[in-house]
This record gives structure tokens, sequence and C-alpha cells, in this order.
């Protein structure tokens, strides 16, 4: 079917991402795919097989039952009895009795105190996607199968069980932070330590400086109780450190062994998640009575499934006061261009986000929408433009954006991760020649805040984000599950297993309602 494109409509060519997920690959297009030759016309072919089962044979009558099957294992949370079958639960340490209900919240009666708990029951489960697409044509649409049908997925709830699978005095914790700094990581370190002290731990340490600190010499592990962490949320970065890099899964494994650690923290990214997973395995392969339960930190927001990671909105926060500098400085300049380059290294979220928030952005640039700098529908053109018809200009751009336009460095960091060009850098260059050429002059300002916004602590919504991770990270583990990380799910506190949230990265999908938002905002047209 054939549609007009809203005249500042994104124009994206499908970009296929592969993915792997426990064992079984898929392929997911994204975007709107666009006439080129007629810039107002778009036609939507929006092809989302998101099941990650592509044998799934849609002519049979049984199809949603199996896939509802399937996507039950997928997301079951392992727990210690999968390899010790006897092991007993007793009765929680975390004891929520003296909160008892008031009665006008049961109009049917309510349960006796003996009965109510407040505790979470295994069963509790939060329906992963509420919206029903009548058609895959919606905008952001996420269909499984022809038509859209309504399939119900449903996702383990988080929070303190009523039995648990440690006594307090036999648990020997470690926290771990890895990969680059985000603001909050203070705020969930200080909430699981408070937390399992809460439950009767006296022994917690912090591991310093990421993976590393499990076998590099030198570094010795931090002890931790509520009098140490009282005050680190007051801060920004990580009170224990963190690094890229580091030891094998066995050597950090082996480590474990050696201090007798039995509960493992681990707040980090897609990466730090991968090595977590990994170490949750090898404790499996060795029968270690061992659970490892990870807390996704990511500035970048680009762990699938979650409304956002911590940290985030405090990102947000802080370049939005980068954009409004840049704002400034261009608006009281003569033909000024203000450009700001945020992070996010395959995903827009937080350029996207801050150029929402701020209204002060004409021209958002993020990896997932490609653009021309030069030619008749290049941001050089558009620029002018705005020169022309405002007097000045304030572009946005994601550190991953047009990485095809610069020159591959080649280069990987200690962790592997790529290390990309500095698109920042280019445009601002592309821009002074550009309007040097034409003879128009252009007073370009670039700023670059990336580890300013990295740096500073949390605000309050992150904060109190992190303080929920927190505690539920601790409930998980003494409900005895395993290799799960705990995330924010339309507004409900969940559950994953870790390979689920990061078979690859999420990304901002340029068919969703908030990217035409970001659109309608900035006004820009598209720029291929
Ligand atoms: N596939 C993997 N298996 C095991 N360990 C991994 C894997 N990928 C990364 N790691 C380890 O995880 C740690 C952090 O990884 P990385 O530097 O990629 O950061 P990250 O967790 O993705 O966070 P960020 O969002 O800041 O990039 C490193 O110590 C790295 O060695
Ligand atoms: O320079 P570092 O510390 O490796 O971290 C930079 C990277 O970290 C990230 O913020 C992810 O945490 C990326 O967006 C960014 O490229
Ligand atoms: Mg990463």
């Amino acid at each position: 079917m054939e549609s007009i494109c809203p005249v500042v409509g994104p124009l994206v060519p499908p970009a296929t991402i592969t993915y792997l997920s426990n064992g079984v690959s898929g392929s997911l297009r994204l975007g709107l795919s666009c006439s080129l030759k007629s810039r107002s016309l778009c036609k939507s072919n929006r092809v989302f097989t998101e099941s990650k089962n592509p044998e799934i044979d849609f002519s049979d009558p049984d199809w949603k039952t199996k896939f509802q099957q399937d996507f039950e294992r997928r997301f079951n949370i392992p727990h210690l009895t999968d390899i010790f079958k006897d092991l007993q639960p007793i009765p929680s340490t975390f004891c929520l009795r003296s909160r008892t209900p008031v009665s006008e919240d049961f109009a049917d009666g309510y349960p006796s105190d003996a009965k109510w708990h407040g505790y979470i029951n295994n069963n509790d489960r939060v329906l992963l996607k509420v919206i029903h697409y009548s058609s895959p044509t919606s905008a952001g649409a996420e269909c499984i199968g022809p038509g859209c049908t309504w399939v119900e997925q449903w996702v383990h709830r988080a929070g303190p069980r009523e039995k648990i699978y440690f006594k307090p005095e036999k648990v020997n914790a470690a926290i771990v932070t890895c990969g680059g700094l985000c603001p909050g990581l203070n705020d969930v370190i200080r909430q699981i330590v408070i937390t399992l002290e809460i439950y009767g731990v006296k022994n917690i340490v912090g591991i310093p400086f990421g993976y590393r600190g499990f076998t590099d010499k030198g570094i010795k592990e931090m002890p931790l109780t509520r009098k140490v962490v009282q005050n680190i949320h007051l801060s920004g970065g990580s009170l224990l450190g963190v690094s890229r890099g580091g030891p094998t899964t066995k050597e950090i494994v082996d480590s474990m062994e050696e201090r007798g650690i039995n509960m493992l923290f681990v707040l980090g990214g897609n990466g730090t998640h991968a090595g977590a997973n990994a170490i949750h395995d090898e404790v499996r392969k060795r029968r270690m009575k061992v659970v490892v339960v990870g807390v996704p930190k990511t500035i970048d927001n680009d762990i699938l499934l979650l409304d956002k990671t911590f940290g985030f909105d405090t990102a947000v926060e802080e370049a939005q006061r980068a954009i409004n500098s840049a704002y400034i400085e261009a608006h009281s300049a003569y033909h000024g261009v203000g450009l700001v380059k945020l992070m996010g290294r395959s995903s827009g979220f937080i350029a996207m986000h801050a150029s929402l928030s701020s209204g002060q952005v004409d021209i958002c640039l993020i990896p997932e929408v490609p653009f021309h700098l030069h030619g008749p529908h290049g941001v050089l053109r558009h620029l002018k433009y705005l020169l022309d018809s405002k007097g000045s200009a304030v572009i946005c751009v994601a550190e991953g954006a047009g990485q095809n336009l610069i020159q591959k460095t080649n280069a990987k960091d200690a962790s592997g991760n790529m290390i990309l060009g500095d698109i920042g850098v280019h445009i601002q260059q592309e821009i002074k020649k550009y309007f040097k050429e034409i003879g128009i002059p252009a007073d370009v300002k670039y700023i670059d805040p990336t580890y300013m916004i990295r740096a500073v602590r949390a605000n309050a919504s992150d904060g109190i984000l992190c303080t929920v991770l927190g505690q539920n990270a601790v409930h998980g583990a003494f409900a005895g599950y395993s290799g799960i990380t705990v995330g924010i799910c339309n507004t409900h506190y969940v559950y994953f297993p870790i390979p689920e949230v990061i078979s690859y990265p999420k990304v901002v999908d340029p068919n969703s309602r908030m990217w035409h938002r970001c659109l309608t905002s900035t006004g820009q047209p598209d720029f291929i």
C-alpha cells in the first residue's frame, strides 16, 4: 500500500540486523523503505520477523501456542535447583510482616495477616509487550506472524521471595563494575550492600577495576559495609573503579573459588553481561552453589527489552546543558552553528532524547539513520538554508552516526569494541570547508561533552531506578536465580535471562513514534 510520507519523514533504506540468541539465528529488518525518486512517496514495507524461530510455520493452527511455549522456555530464569535438585529453601530473612494492608484496599475482604506477606510469588509475571498493533504498517509495529496477531508474552516479576536459598551467614557476596562509567553506579553498589545487610549478610566485598580486579596482582578487594557506602551516591563514577578487557572466564571463576564468593553482582553493559553469563555457565559446569546476577549499566540505553537503563535520564539531562550552550553560542554569533557530539556507539537514544527535550536542535543525526553531508539533500545544504532563514543552527550528532563518511580506524579497545572515528570533528571541518567554498561566513562552535556527561552523579529519577534495581538484584540472588539480569519493563521490575537482553544492541527504530516526534521537533528533512 502506498502512502504519503510526512514532509519531514525519514527516508531509510531497510537495514538488516542479524542476531544470534540461544544459538538460534534470525533476522530483523527495520525501517521505512521510501521511494528515492519521489521524496513525498514512501512505501511502508516494514518486515518484522521477530520470532527468533525462523522455522515457525504460520499455517500451523497451533503456531501461537507453540510460539508461546518457546517464549516461556527462552525467558525461563535459571535457578540453583536446576542443578541442585534437592536444595531446600528456608524462610526469607527479609521481613515485610509489619507492613499489613488496610482494609479499604481489599473490597472483597483481604488475606489474614498470617497469609499476607508482600512477597513476590515465583509465578507472578509481567506483560512484555503492551501494544496490540492492528497492522504491520502501524508506527513502531513489532509483529509476530501475519496480520500482527496478538500474542501474549510474559516475563518474570522481580522482587523478594518468601523462601530463600542462602543462609545469610554463609553468603560471601562480591560486586564488580565493568565497562565505561555511567551515572548511578554508586547508587546501585550502595543499595546492593544495604539490602544484603538487611538480609543479614556480613561478608561483602567489592572487586576493584572490573573483571581485572579478580586476577591483577596488586589489586586488593574492598570490604563493603553500609558505613562504607552510605554517601557514595553523592558523587559520580564508581567507588570500585571500572575497566575494559581482562581475564578469561576460567580465571575469574578460579579466583571466585579461591575467595569463596557465592553471590556475584555484576554491573555493566552488553560485554559485561556476556562475561557474567559465561561465569554463570562455568560455575554450573563446576557444580558450584553460586549465583550471578547482573544489573544493566549502559549510558547508551542500548540493552534490549528494557524501558531504559539507569544513568540514561541523567545523561539526557546533562546533554541538554551542552545543547543549550551550543544554542547560546550559535545564537549569539553571526551565522553561528553549534555542534554537539553525544555518546552512542550503535544507538542514538541520548542524541534523540536530548534533542527532543532541549527543543533547541535543528538537526539530529543518529547511527540508525543514514545521511549525506553533501549534495542537494545533504546536511550542509540544509544548514545553509537555516543560516539564511534563522541566522543560526544547532546540530546534535551521536558518536556512531555517519561512520561511513569517515575513515575506519580498525582499532579496537581492550574489550574488542571498535574505536570509532570522530564524526563530530569531521562534521565541524566539513561545515567550515563548505561555507568557505560558497563564500558565506559561518561561525562553528564544536562541543564534545561526552566524558563530562558520563561522570556526573545520578539525578533523582535515576537514583530511584538504581535503588530499585539494586534491591531486586539482591532479592533475585537470595531467591536462587542465576544468569539473570534485572530491569524495568513497562514500568514494572523484571528478571530476564541474560542472553535475551544482549543478543544484539537495542537501536532507535526509524519507524518509531519517538523518532518521528524528534523529526517533528527539529523540522529536519531527510538527508538522503
Ligand atoms: N563476549 C564476552 N565474553 C566474556 N567477557 C566479555 C565479553 N565481552 C566483553 N567482556 C568483558 O566484559 C567487560 C566489559 O566489556 P565492555 O568493555 O565491552 O563494556 P560493556 O559491559 O559493554 O559496557 P559499555 O556499555 O560501557 O560498553 C570487559 O572486562 C570484557 O573483557
Ligand atoms: O572511552 P571509553 O571509556 O572506552 O568509553 C567510551 C564508550 O563508552 C560508551 O559510553 C558506552 O558505555 C560509548 O558510547 C562510548 O563510545
Ligand atoms: Mg558495550
